[in-house]
C-alpha cells in the first residue's frame, strides 16, 4: 500500500514539475505585455494577479494588442473570451450584424436574477419590451415627472443633509448619498412608492447592498466555469451567497409593492390616467396587450422582472455616474469653477428649459462617462460562427466582451490625452456639444439595444449638479483611496468621503 502511495506521489510531483517546466517555456515565449498562457490553467493566474485593478489591466492589454485580445481560460472550463474595443468590431457586433449577436443562452443563465426583464430577453418579447419602454421613457409627461421628483428629493432630502454636514463640519460619503437619492427617486418613478432612505437618520438600505452583492457575483460568474458558480450558488458560499441574499431582498420588496399596487388599482383605479404622469409599474400592469402581444401584465413574476430591470437600470447607473462626476470635479477645480460660472450665467433661476444652455456641464457629464462608464462592459455571443472586421474568428456561443471602460481610454481612439479629464474635448469651435458616434462613446451602448434612458440621465444629472454646485463646495478627504470594484456596475470600493462647505 505504502509503495503504491509513493508511486502516486511521485507521479503527481513529476506532473507538477512538468507543468512548471512547460509554464517557464510558455512564459519565455510570451510577449512582455501579454499574460502567460499556462498549461491547464490558461491565462487565469495572470488575470487573478490583476483582479483588483482589472479594468486598467484590461485597458493596458488592449492598448498593447491592437484593441482585440483573446483570453484563454483554464482547460475545458468554457471561459475563453474574445475581448475587443476596436470601433470597427464594436459597430459590427452591436449594429450592422446585430441579428447574429443576441443576448443568448449563456448571458441569460448568468443574469438569471433579471428573469424576463428587457436586459435578458431577445426576439419578439424584447421588441415589445423595447417599444413599450420607449413609449413611457420618451413621454413628455413622464419626463416632467422625472425632473420634478428629482428636484423634490434634492430639496427635501439631499440638500438638508449637505446643509447639516456643512454646518456641523461632518464628512459625508457622497456615493452613499447618491445611492439613497437614486433609490428614492427611482422607486417613486418606477412604482409610485417612496422608501424615504435619503434622510438625516440614514436608515439601512438593504436594496442597495443587495444590488452591490448581485452585481459583484455577476462579474465573477464570467470568469468561472458554469458548474462551479452553480455549485457555489446552491451551497451558498462566497459571492454566490450574496447573490442568494440579494435575490431574496429583491423578491421581498417587489412582492409587497406589486401586491399593494394591484389592490390600489382595484380600489381607486389608475392614478395618472387623467393627464398626470403614471409610474412605470401602473403602466405595465395596465398595458394594452393587443398592442404588445408578448407582455404579461397580470403575471406577477413578469411584472417583478420588468420593474427590477428598469429599477437597477435607472438607479445604479446614475448614482455611479454622479459619484465619479463629483470625484473628477473635486480633482479638477478649474472645471468645477467653469461649471459654476456657466450655471450662474445661464441658469440664474432653476428652469429645466435652460438645461440645453449648459454645454460645458454636458461635456463634463460625457467626459465622466467616457472615463467611468457605469456599465463597464458588454457581453455578447454569436448565434453563428463569424469573422469580425479585424479578421478574428468567433465560434458559436463564444463569449465576446466589449470593454466599454477600456474603449473610453484607448489612445488610438481618443488621442494621447485619453487618460485626462477634459470636458473641452466635447465642445466644438462654435460652442456646441460635439457628437461622438456611439461605437466610439459607448457608455449608453450602440445600435438597436442602445440605452433608453440617456435623455433622462442627463436631465437628472444636470438637475443634481445645478442644485449642488450652485450651493456647495465639495472637497475630497485627503488620502482617500478611490478604486473601482470588480463588478458589472462601476462603483467606488471605499465610497467617496468629502467635506462640504456652503458657498
Ligand atoms: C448613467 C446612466 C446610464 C448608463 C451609463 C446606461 C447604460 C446602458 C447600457 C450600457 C445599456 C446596454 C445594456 C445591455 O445591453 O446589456 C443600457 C440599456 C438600457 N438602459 Fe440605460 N443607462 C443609464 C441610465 C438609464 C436610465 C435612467 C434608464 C431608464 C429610466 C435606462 C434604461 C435602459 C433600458 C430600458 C435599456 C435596455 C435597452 C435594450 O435592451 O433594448 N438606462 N443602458
Amino acid at each position: 500500500m505504502m509503495a503504491m502511495n509513493m508511486g502516486l506521489l511521485e507521479i503527481f510531483i513529476t506532473f507538477i514539475c512538468f507543468l512548471v517546466f512547460l509554464g517557464f517555456l510558455y512564459h519565455k515565449k510570451t510577449p512582455k505585455h501579454l499574460p502567460t498562457n499556462w498549461p491547464v490553467l490558461g491565462m487565469l493566474p495572470g488575470l487573478l494577479v490583476h483582479v483588483n485593478r482589472i479594468y486598467d489591466a484590461i485597458t493596458d492589454l488592449l492598448e498593447a494588442s491592437h484593441m482585440t485580445f483573446c483570453f484563454i481560460g483554464p482547460w475545458h472550463s468554457g471561459t475563453d473570451i474574445l475581448i475587443t474595443v476596436d470601433p470597427a468590431n464594436v459597430r459590427y457586433i452591436l449594429s450592422s450584424n446585430f441579428d447574429n449577436y443576441p443576448k443568448g443562452m449563456e448571458f441569460q443563465e448568468i443574469f438569471e436574477v433579471l428573469g424576463e426583464s428587457i436586459f435578458n430577453v431577445d426576439s419578439e418579447l424584447w421588441e415589445d419590451m423595447r417599444n413599450s419602454s420607449h413609449a413611457i421613457f420618451g413621454n413628455q409627461d413622464f419626463q416632467r415627472f422625472w425632473v420634478s421628483t428629482s428636484v423634490n428629493k434634492l430639496k427635501q432630502g439631499l440638500v438638508p443633509i449637505l446643509a447639516n454636514a456643512a454646518e456641523k463640519n461632518i464628512l459625508v460619503d457622497l456615493q452613499d448619498l447618491f445611492h439613497r437619492f437614486l433609490f428614492d427617486t427611482s422607486l417613486i418613478l418606477m412604482t409610485g412608492y417612496d422608501p424615504k432612505c435619503l434622510s438625516i437618520e440614514m436608515p439601512k438600505v438593504e436594496f442597495s447592498d443587495a444590488v452591490d452583492g448581485v452585481a459583484d457575483g455577476l462579474f465573477y460568474r464570467h470568469m468561472k466555469p458554469v458548474f462551479f458558480w452553480k455549485l457555489q450558488y446552491w451551497i451558498g458560499v462566497g459571492v454566490e451567497k450574496s447573490m442568494r441574499r440579494g435575490i431574496a431582498v429583491f423578491d421581498q420588496l417587489l412582492e409587497k409593492i406589486i401586491l399593494a399596487k394591484r389592490e390600489e388599482i382595484k380600489s381607486h383605479g389608475i392614478r395618472g390616467s387623467k393627464g398626470e404622469a403614471m409610474d412605470v409599474l401602473t403602466y405595465y400592469m395596465t398595458i394594452d396587450t393587443t398592442k404588445y402581444k408578448h407582455l404579461k401584465p397580470s403575471n406577477d413574476k413578469f411584472i417583478r422582472d420588468t420593474i427590477l430591470g428598469v429599477l437597477i437600470a435607472a438607479k445604479d447607473t446614475t448614482s455611479s455616474a454622479l459619484t465619479w462626476f463629483f470625484w473628477l470635479l473635486s480633482k479638477n477645480p478649474e472645471a468645477m469653477n467653469k461649471i459654476r460660472q456657466e450655471i450662474n450665467n445661464k441658469m440664474p433661476k432653476f428652469d429645466p428649459a435652460d438645461f440645453d444652455k449648459l454645454v460645458y456641464l454636458d461635456g463634463a457629464v460625457c467626459e465622466t462617462l467616457r472615463l467611468y462608464p457605469s456599465v463597464p462592459f458588454n457581453h455578447k455571443s454569436p448565434a453563428k460562427p463569424d469573422v469580425l472586421p479585424t479578421g478574428h474568428r468567433v465560434d458559436e456561443n463564444w463569449k465576446v466582451v466589449i470593454s466599454i471602460y477600456a474603449l473610453g481610454r484607448m489612445k488610438s481612439v481618443w488621442g494621447d490625452d485619453a487618460e485626462d479629464f477634459r470636458p473641452e474635448r466635447w465642445i466644438t469651435d462654435s460652442g456646441t456639444l460635439r457628437h461622438e458616434p456611439s461605437h466610439k462613446f459607448l457608455a449608453f451602448n450602440a445600435g438597436p439595444r442602445s440605452c433608453l434612458g440617456k435623455k433622462l440621465t442627463f436631465l437628472q444629472m444636470k438637475t443634481a449638479a445645478v442644485e449642488i454646485i450652485r450651493n456647495y463646495d465639495i472637497k475630497l478627504v485627503e488620502g482617500h483611496k478611490t478604486e473601482p470594484v470588480p463588478s458589472v456596475l462601476l462603483r467606488m470600493q471605499h465610497g467617496l468621503k468629502v467635506s462640504v462647505t456652503k458657498i
